[in-house]
């Protein structure tokens, strides 16, 4: 698809290139297996397990480091816990632990009850390219010891490295991977415990859609974010709209209407268009300033009567939408809606910070006391 493209930001805006870095920024520091969890006041954790060589590292490294997929090649085993500190922003405030495959984390000098009571979520990753018989078993043991520790616990599957399998294969591959796992914890008399199933891999943006879903479950005022997104959108004449945490481009909402791969994958493409045009164009004189700013807004057009619209909501967040040209026309009213929108964002991190939030959730502030919808509803003005 040829694809037209205006960028409106004023070049003052752009940033040098080493201000929006390959690693942007993201901490990360290496443990021992021994090292004692993190402390109770830590940030909520996400763990990412699975047998050997399933992909663990390679998901955290290209969805979190921007690593390139083909570069996963040449990642060495991990033999120790990977503690990654996720804090772009305060909507996407967590940290990732990647287990090594080969670790017996039930080793009884290891203490998994600490280190289950804080989490989040728990992704199991499965190599749907490799005979999947033991990872079965050991997700099997997995989830049910961490089940006894803390059923709050969200438990995700990635079903991975799917680019491998035919169409039919996946589903068949999904089919079976689902009804065995839950025969198992059926066996045990697990059936309260909940799986959730993701087909995924780091070579198109299924990874990050799997993401987005599981790091949209531990956001607590995700019902509010959706309500102002419905809002604005049916104000405003939008199709579709996605507040995407830009560097990870997990997108942290979206409104109710349902989410097509395409679309997601377009709003992805234009984030990388705009951060890179604004890497390179964007540079002042003296090099300072920031890729991602306030102003930040870009506009592009498609040749089939689409319209792809992005602004700044805050320092990591974007608004992505879509639209008919058309609907592009009343461009005053989106911006004013758009406008009262972000205002109720604001309004919304505002109270998460000065709140308490559910252990295991993310640190986004416990679902909102404050009247965010009516102060910050933005409204129809035409
Ligand atoms: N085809 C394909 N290969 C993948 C995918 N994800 C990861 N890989 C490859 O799988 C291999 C193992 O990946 P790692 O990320 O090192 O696996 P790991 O689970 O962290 O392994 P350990 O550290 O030994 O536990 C690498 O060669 C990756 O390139 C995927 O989605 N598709």
């Amino acid at each position: 698809m040829s694809i037209q493209y205006e960028v409106e930001q004023l070049a003052d805006s752009y940033g040098v290139a080493d201000s929006f870095p390959k690693d942007f920024g993201y901490g990360e520091e290496e443990a021992d297996i021994e090292d004692s969890p993190a402390p109770s006041d830590s940030k909520p954790r996400i763990l990412l397990m699975g047998l050997r060589r399933s992909g663990k590292s390679s998901i955290q490294k290209v969805v979190f480091h921007k690593m390139s997929p083909n570069e996963t090649l040449f990642l060495e085993s991990t033999n120790k816990i990977y503690k990654d500190d996720i804090s772009s922003s305060s909507f996407v405030n967590f940290q990732i632990w990647d287990f090594p495959g080969q670790v017996d984390f039930f080793d009884p000098t290891f203490d998994y009850e600490m280190i289950f009571r804080g989490t989040g979520a728990l992704i199991f990753v499965i190599d749907a390219q490799d005979d999947y018989v033991e990872a079965l078993g050991r997700l099997h043991l997995t989830v049910s010891r961490a089940y006894r520790v803390n059923p709050e616990i969200n438990f995700e599957v990635f079903i991975h490295k799917v680019d491998g399998l035919s169409d039919d294969h996946k589903i068949e591959t999904q089919r079976d991977i689902h009804q065995r796992a839950n025969d198992d914890l059926a066996d045990a008399s697990l059936e309260k415990l909940h799986l959730s199933f993701y087909l995924t891999s780091i070579y198109d943006h299924s990874i990050f859609e799997a993401f987005s879903k599981v790091v949209q479950k531990l956001i607590p005022q995700l019902p509010t974010l959706e309500n102002l997104l419905n809002i604005f959108i049916s104000n405003s004449g939008i199709e579709k709209a996605f507040l995407f945490d830009v560097v990870s481009k997990i997108y942290i909402a979206t409104d109710s209407s349902p989410v097509d791969m395409q679309s997601y994958e377009l709003c992805c493409d234009m984030i990388d268009v705009v951060i890179d045009v604004s890497c390179i164009y964007g540079l002042r004189e003296d090099g300072s300033g920031s890729a991602y700013d306030k102003e930040s807004m870009a506009i592009i057009k498609l040749n089939n009567t689409t319209v792809l619209y992005l602004k700044e909501v805050t320092k990591f967040l974007a608004l992505v939408c879509i639209l008919r040209e058309e609907s592009f026309e009343r461009k005053g009213l989106i911006d004013y809606n758009f406008h009262c929108f972000r205002k109720a964002i604001h309004e919304v991190f505002e109270v998460g910070v000065s709140t308490q939030r559910p252990a295991g959730s993310l640190a986004v502030g416990s679902p909102c006391t404050k009247a965010v919808a009516l102060n910050g509803t933005p409204r129809n003005t035409v």
